[in-house]
């Protein structure tokens, strides 16, 4: 099998303290993003909708139509892929909310992700909708007002191999994150803003739980906390290793992690745990290659 990760390459998550304010988020993730990339990223992210609060009632207010592409009219596409240039980074754009451009009553949770030319690469849906119920501790229901994606999402990083982008609530089912492994990614990414609740479960269980299934790097970019706001998202974005081990986490403040992949580490994992020649698709099937349980 060849490595999934042909050459080191530097991450860079961002944390970025966002209001309600599009225009001044984009400033501050502008300068964040070329810090990061005079520090020597070659591949940066911004959290879960990084240019608005994080809750139903602004997905409308803030959304914008993003297709057919390049858009005319989306203040943050245009200054993503402006951004991607001039920093000479790939730049996965976190996510913003979307309008569908034929049905302006449809709204998605999406992600954008920019070539170091500011060419678009790909675009992310967020496939599963946050939609939880835990009694005295929190409700969400993006499904009020979101319409989810339907597919997963691979990204050809020419000169190092493939990542997987999804969002949030999406890390919560393995299938995504098989499927992209076994595709060849060799990170999977996550924009995401968990919460005081499920974030101090669950974040960092279920980042090293997709590390050791699949035996990837697994990146967790959130917002900074601000508990003025009416969501207070559970920062600690981090960085997990192929072998499941946290490389680097922030705290709950603004800040930037970065970190090296590096080339080898992917490879040496799988010989020492060799799970990829190991499975039994003659038990279960091969869901990556669109295999059916049969009893
Ligand atoms: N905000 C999300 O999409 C997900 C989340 O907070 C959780 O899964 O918990």
């Amino acid at each position: 099998m060849s490595s999934p990760l042909k050459k080191s390459l530097k991450l860079a998550l961002i944390q970025l303290a966002s209001s309600a304010d599009k225009t001044s988020n984009l400033t501050s993730a502008r300068q964040k993003v070329l810090e990061a990339s005079k520090a020597g990223a070659h591949l940066v992210v911004l959290p879960e909708c990084f240019n608005s609060p994080y809750g139903t009632k602004y997905f409308d207010k803030y959304a914008e139509t993003l297709l057919p592409s390049p858009p005319k009219d989306s203040q943050t596409f245009t200054a993503l892929s402006k951004l991607a240039k001039e920093a000479g980074v790939y730049l996965v754009g976190g996510s913003i909310p979307e309008r569908d451009d034929k049905d302006e009553k449809k709204l998605y949770n999406t992600s954008l992700t920019f070539a170091p030319s500011g060419e678009l690469m790909a675009t992310h849906r967020k496939v599963h909708l946050f939609d939880i119920d835990i009694p005295g501790k929190i409700k969400f229901r993006e499904s009020d007002v979101l319409s989810p994606g339907n597919k997963i999402t691979l990204v050809d990083l020419p000169e190092y191999g493939k990542i997987a982008i999804a969002i949030c609530y999406d890390i919560r089912f393995p299938e995504l994150a098989m499927i992209a492994a076994r595709k060849g990614a060799f990170l999977l990414l996550y924009p995401g803003a968990f919460n005081l609740t499920t974030g101090a479960l669950h974040w960092e269980l279920l980042a090293r739980a997709r590390a050791t299934d699949n035996q990837v790097y697994v990146g967790l970019c959130s917002p900074a906390r601000d508990m003025k706001a009416e969501y207070n998202a559970w920062g600690h974005s981090m960085l997990v290793d192929p072998n499941a081990m946290v490389v680097e986490q922030l705290d709950e403040k603004e800040g930037t992690l970065i970190q090296e992949l590096v080339a080898g580490r992917i490879d040496e994992i799988r010989k020492g745990v060799p799970l990829y020649g190991q499975r039994r698709f003659d038990v279960y099937p091969d869901v990556s290659e669109g295999g059916r349980f049969k009893e």
